[in-house]
């Protein structure tokens, strides 16, 4: 198990004696007198341990997560069960068989630190392995798709789900006007699984993860394919309908955290059989959309799924807070082989969550021990310094490469005939008024997936109406429009049973 390997990110260090000391490490003989004058006098500024231990209960708290705050955590491994050394040549995948020990935080997106497990929001599904070649982190969601694939919209969408300047609640109105603006419409895939019962997964053991986007792997030749990853739940699919979700959100809103955590407890290891899509660079080109749009999902008809390997989570962490909130995933911690491809929405993520993590966490956040690279190490002597730095920052070794020193390089790979970009600079907005392109694959998720599945385009209808009836009429209209655009029936269910809830007597103002 994780915790008896040497250098491990779940281990503690506790006094052996267990006497209670001051940070400094003096022993108090009683931790609840506070010194005064007298029994009932006035108490002292000499009081040392008491403003210790105000100062500190004051500075518990460090910023939450902008999104994806609310969040459950815990240890595993990945191993490899498939050999694919003809797609990457990263050292994790390079032996059928070969372990490599991880942590996955799951999260739900727009609530606060405090929301319930069970509200209807895209699930995170944050990977981090700690391999010999270092930290490789795979940032996912329980969707295969996302809302947007300009990156400039992120903030506005993202503020659509948190809470009304104003009011201080979540505003119906501010989503709906967010998602059937025009030009938005590009989320309505992302939406339709959102408010099909998938939107609110039976726990984070019953659901898949996705990379989403496109990114490119390399074999150790230099050929190239742009890929996607798809973790494929071993527990299978489990939702919850709208009112089992809405009902677990009053009267057990850790569920899912208590869940996970009873399971591993229990021995009941989770798992989940991790594939890939592959595409060369001329099936990219024949594709009718494009493959940096992560609004859109390969046909697996075209592009199978093939398998690589199992994760399974195995070890609950010790300390929430040590090991899962201050873990710290980012997609562009990276290994040799794997790369971000050019897709927008990637690259501007490959700047947003480092800069997180320095607001979170402070510019030393790869030195608290859950983010270490303990499997491999970090040594650049010229990344020095700076707030908590407690690794013994390099000791005396010159703060800049110098050339009394020997150091080593990583090894060069080469892409064999990489992209090759050209073009005048200039401000590029991927607005499109969406096209039926982008309606197509959210009309087949209705009439060909969620038609095979008993009662789930009921439920996708009844779903958006519960939550669009807080909406006002004029943003009503605009999401019956958007729906019957995906199927006409769709969009009549939806608003029958909208209208049928609200009663446009109601009024209510954007
Ligand atoms: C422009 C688009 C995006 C931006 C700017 C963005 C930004 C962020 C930020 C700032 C965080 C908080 C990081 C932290 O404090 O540690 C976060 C968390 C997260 N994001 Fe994104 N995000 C974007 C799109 C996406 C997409 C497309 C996915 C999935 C495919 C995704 C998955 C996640 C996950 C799983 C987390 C939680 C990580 C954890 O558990 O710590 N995000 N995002």
């Amino acid at each position: 198990m994780f915790s008896k390997n040497k250098n491990n990110t779940n281990s503690y260090s506790v006094r052996p004696d267990r006497a209670i000391t001051s940070t400094q490490g003096a022993k108090i003989h009683d931790p609840f007198a506070t010194e005064r004058i007298g029994q009932h006098g006035p108490l002292l500024l000499q009081n040392a341990n008491l403003i210790e231990s105000l100062a500190h209960f004051n500075r518990e708290r460090i910023p939450e997560r902008n999104p994806h705050a609310h969040g459950s955590g815990a240890f595993g491994v990945f191993k490899v069960t498939d050999d694919i050394s003809d797609i990457c040549g990263s050292e994790m995948f390079d032996t059928v068989g070969k372990e490599t020990k991880l942590l996955i935080r799951f999260s739900t997106v727009g609530g606060e630190k405090g929301s319930a497990d069970t509200a209807r929001d895209p699930r995170g599904f944050a990977i981090k392995f700690y391999t010999k070649e270092g930290n490789l982190d795979w940032v996912y969601n329980n969707t295969p798709v996302f809302f947007i694939r300009d990156p400039s919209k992120f903030p506005h969408f993202i503020h659509t789900q948190k809470r009304n300047p104003q009011t201080n609640l979540k505003d119906a109105n501010m989503f709906w006007d967010f998602l059937t603006t025009e030009e938005n419409q590009v989320a309505i895939h992302q939406v339709m699984i959102l408010f099909s019962d998938r939107g609110t997964p039976k726990s984070y053991r019953n659901m898949n993860g996705y990379s989403g986007h496109t990114y490119v792997w390399t074999n150790k030749k230099g050929e190239w394919h742009y890929v996607q990853v798809h973790i494929k739940t071993d527990q299978g699919i489990e939702t919850l309908n709208n009112e089992e979700a809405s009902k677990l959100a009053g009267q057990s809103p850790d569920y899912c955290q208590q869940d996970l955590f009873n399971s591993i407890d229990n021995k009941k290891y989770p798992s989940w059989t991790v594939y890939v899509q592959t595409m060369t660079e001329k099936e990219a080109a024949d594709l009718p959309f494009s493959v940096f749009d992560l609004t859109k999902v390969w046909p697996q008809k075209q592009f199978p799924l093939r398998r690589i390997g199992k994760i399974t989570l195995n070890e609950n962490p010790t300390n929430y807070f040590a090991q899962v909130e201050q873990a710290a995933f980012s997609p562009s911690n990276t290994v040799p082989y794997q790369q971000p491809s050019a897709d927008p929405v990637l690259q501007a993520r490959l700047f947003a969550y480092p800069d997180a993590h320095r607001y979170r966490l402070g510019p030393n956040f790869n030195q608290i021990p859950v983010n270490c690279p303990y499997a491999s190490q970090f040594f650049n002597p010229a990344i020095r310094d700076g707030p908590m730095n407690v690794n013994g920052n390099f000791g005396k070794e010159p703060n800049y490469l110098s050339t009394n020193k020997k150091y080593v390089f990583g090894d060069k790979y080469e892409l064999n005939k990489p992209e090759i970009w050209s073009g005048p600079a200039i401000p590029y907005h991927w607005k499109t008024s969406p096209g039926d392109i982008d309606f197509q694959q959210a009309t087949n998720l209705y009439q060909k997936v969620l038609s095979k599945q008993p009662g789930q385009q009921k439920a996708l209808a009844h779903n958006v109406a519960v939550h669009v009836a807080a909406a006002c009429p004029k943003i009503q209209d605009r999401v019956f429009a958007m729906f019957s655009r995906v199927d006409k029936k769709l969009g009549n269910d939806i608003k029958e049973e909208t209208l049928n809830l609200a009663p446009r007597s109601r009024t209510s103002k954007l």
